[in-house]
C-alpha cells in the first residue's frame, strides 16, 4: 500500500471500480462501515457520538456510519450542513436509510460526547471553508473532544496537505483504498492524527490504469534495488565513495558523511582535502582514507582513478567560486554525484550553469539534498511558495535540474526528474540537530557507490537515516547515527 493517490486519482479509482461492477452505493456502504468500525474502537455501547455530515458523499459516509453505530448501541446525534433535499445520488440514498433525526448543528451536540465524526468535506473540497462550515469547524476544535475524520479532516486538501481556511484538527483519520499525499505532508500530517486505510472493494488492478507517481517512502519502494555484498565480492566490488572536504576546522561535516558512507556499505571511502588539513583529518579517522586535493585540479587528479564511482561535495566545503569549480570537476564524467549544503549554495547566482552541467552527461545520477533554505536559494523562493505542495515543489526542482531532489524536513520529499516522488514518514524530530544532514548525504553517496540507482539510493538513505534516529530518540546527536545504522540495515537485510 505504498501508492499515494491525489484526490483526482482517487476519483478515477472510484470510477474504475464502479465501471468494474461495484456500485457507488456499495463503496459508500463499505466506507461508512469502516468509519463505524473505527468509531466503535474509541467508544463503548451507550456512549454518545456526534456525527457531522456535509452536503456531498463525505456526508453520505457519515449517514452510513451513523446507522451502523446505532445498530451497535451508540447514542448518535447527527447534524447535516445544508438540507436533506439538497443531497444527491448515493448520499441521498443512504440518508433515506437513516431513521433518526437530522439536526442542524448546534454546539450543545458536542457536550460530553465520546467521539465526534467529521464527515463534512472530503475529496470534494472546492474552496476554503467559510460561513456555517467554518463555524462548525471552530466549534469542533474548541470542544476538545476526540475527532474521527472521514477521508481527510474537513478543510484539508488531500492532494497538497495544505488548508486554505479553517480545518478540523482530528485525533484520527480513516481514508479509503490508499492514502493521499496530504496525509503525510505537513501541516496535513499533524492535522490528521493517526491515519488508517480501509479497503472498500476497489481492486488493486485499478492502479495499473492510474499509474500513480507518488509513494510513501517505505522499503517496499526500493528494497529490491539495494545492494548487498556477495560471497565472492571484495571491497572494490562494493564501490569507492569520495567525500570532498575542506579546511581542518570544518572537518566535522565531511567526517560525519564519510563514516556514514562506509556504514551504508561502500567498500572504500576516501576524503579528499587540502594538504594542510590532512593531519587534522587523520587524527580523527581510522577506516576512512585520505587523499590530497588542494584545488579543482588536485580533485581532478584524485578522480582520475575511475574506481571512485560516487562523489559527495558540500558538507564543510565553504560557499564560493572554489567550491563551484570543484563541483564542475566532479561533474565531468559518468560517476554518481551528491551535492549538499555549500555545494548547492555556491550555485545560488548561477543555477543554470549547474543544471547545464548536470544535463551534459545523460544516464548519470546526480542527487541534490537541500533543506528548505538551500532549496529556496538554488531553485528560487517562488518554486517553494508558488507550488501547490512541497511534493510539487520538489518535482518541479527535479524537472528543472535534471537531478534527484531530496527536499529535507520532517516530511522529506524525494523527487526524480521522471516525476516519481516519495514522501518520507520514517523519521524522528530528534533529527533536528547539527550534522544530521551531513550523515544523510553520506548514506546517499554510500548507496550510490554500491551501484544503487539514484532515486532508490536517495529514498532508501532517507528512510535508513530516519529509522536510525527513531531507534535512539531523545538525546540523539548526529554522531550517534553511524552506530545505529547496523541495526537498521540488519532489519532490512532480514526483510523486516
Ligand atoms: N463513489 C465515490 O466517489 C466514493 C466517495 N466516498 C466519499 O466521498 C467523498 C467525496 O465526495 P464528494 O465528491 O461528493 O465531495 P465532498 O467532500 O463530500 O464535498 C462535496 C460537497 O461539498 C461542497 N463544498 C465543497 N467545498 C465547499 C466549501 N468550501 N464550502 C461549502 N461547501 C463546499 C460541494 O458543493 P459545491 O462545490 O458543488 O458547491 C459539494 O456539495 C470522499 O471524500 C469519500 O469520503 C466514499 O463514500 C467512497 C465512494
Ligand atoms: N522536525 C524534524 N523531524 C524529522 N526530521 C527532521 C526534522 N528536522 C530536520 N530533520 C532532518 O534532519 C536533517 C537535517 O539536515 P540539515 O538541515 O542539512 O542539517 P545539518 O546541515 O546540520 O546537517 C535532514 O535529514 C532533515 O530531514
Ligand atoms: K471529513
Amino acid at each position: 500500500m505504498i501508492e499515494l493517490l491525489t484526490t483526482q486519482e482517487m476519483g478515477q479509482a472510484d470510477r474504475l471500480a464502479i465501471e468494474g461492477g461495484t456500485s457507488g452505493l456499495q463503496l459508500m456502504e463499505a466506507a461508512g462501515g469502516a468509519v463505524a468500525e473505527r468509531a466503535m474502537r474509541r467508544t463503548a455501547p451507550g456512549d454518545r457520538v456526534a456525527i457531522l455530515c456535509g452536503p456531498g458523499n463525505n456526508g453520505g459516509d457519515g449517514f452510513v456510519a451513523a446507522r451502523r453505530l446505532v445498530e451497535a448501541g451508540r447514542q448518535v446525534r447527527l447534524a447535516l450542513l445544508g438540507s436533506r433535499e439538497g443531497l444527491r445520488g448515493d448520499a441521498a440514498t443512504v440518508a433515506g436509510l437513516w431513521e433518526g433525526p437530522v439536526e442542524r448543528f448546534s454546539v450543545d451536540m458536542l457536550d460530553g460526547v465520546g467521539l465526534v465524526v467529521d464527515a463534512l468535506f472530503g475529496a470534494g473540497l472546492a474552496r476554503p471553508l467559510d460561513g456555517e462550515a467554518a463555524s462548525i469547524v471552530a466549534a469542533v476544535n474548541e470542544a476538545g473532544r476526540p475527532v474521527l475524520a472521514v477521508d481527510v479532516p474537513s478543510g484539508l486538501d488531500g492532494t497538497t496537505g495544505r488548508a486554505q481556511g479553517p480545518v478540523v484538527r482530528a485525533t484520527e483519520t480513516i481514508t479509503f483504498f490508499r492514502r493521499k499525499p496530504g496525509h503525510l505532508l505537513l501541516p496535513g500530517r499533524s492535522l490528521c492524527g493517526e491515519v488508517s486505510v480501509a479497503e472498500i472493494g476497489i481492486s488493486q488492478g485499478v492502479l495499473g490504469a492510474i499509474l500513480p507517481q507518488a509513494f510513501v517512502n517505505e522499503p517496499a519502494l526500493w528494497r529490491s534495488a539495494l545492494a548487498w555484498p556477495q560471497p565472492d565480492g571484495h571491497k572494490y566490488s562494493r564501490g569507492h565513495a569520495l567525500v570532498v572536504g575542506g579546511e581542518g576546522w570544518k572537518s566535522g561535516a565531511p567526517r560525519l558523511a564519510a563514516g556514514a558512507a562506509l556504514r551504508a556499505g561502500a567498500g572504500l571511502v576516501t576524503i579528499a582535502a587540502p594538504f594542510r588539513a590532512l593531519p587534522i583529518y587523520a587524527s580523527q579517522l581510522t577506516a576512512v582514507m585520505l587523499a590530497e586535493a588542494n584545488n579543482p585540479d588536485g580533485l581532478g587528479d584524485v578522480l582520475a582513478d575511475e574506481r571512485k564511482n560516487a562523489v559527495l561535495l558540500g558538507p564543510g566545503l565553504g560557499v564560493g567560486a572554489g567550491t563551484a569549480a570543484m563541483v564542475k570537476v566532479a561533474l565531468c564524467g559518468r560517476r554518481a554525484i551528491v551535492l549538499d549544503a555549500d555545494a548547492l549554495t555556491s550555485f545560488e547566482a548561477r543555477r543554470e550553469d549547474l543544471f547545464a552541467m548536470i544535463a551534459a552527461e545523460a544516464g548519470r545520477d546526480v542527487v541534490l539534498t537541500p533543506h528548505e533554505g538551500e532549496f529556496a536559494r538554488l531553485f528560487g523562493k517562488e518554486t517553494l511558495t508558488e507550488a501547490p505542495s512541497k511534493l510539487e515543489a520538489a518535482r518541479a526542482a527535479a524537472r528543472a535540474s535534471g537531478a534527484i531532489v531530496v527536499l529535507k524536513g520532517s516530511d522529506t520529499v524525494v523527487a526524480g526528474p521522471d516525476g516519481r516522488a516519495a514522501v518520507n514518514e520514517m523519521s524522528s524530530p530528534f533529527l533536528a540537530t547539527a550534522g544530521t544532514g551531513d550523515v544523510l548525504a553520506g548514506i546517499i553517496v554510500g548507496q550510490l557507490a554500491q551501484g544503487v540507482a539514484g532515486f532508490e539510493a536517495a529514498a532508501s538513505a532517507v528512510w535508513i537515516h530516519g529509522a536510525a534516529a527513531a531507534r535512539r530518540g531523545p538525546g540523539l546527536i548526529s554522531e550517534d547515527l553511524q552506530a545505529l545504522m547496523p541495526g537498521v540495515l540488519a532489519g532490512l537485510a532480514a526483510g523486516v
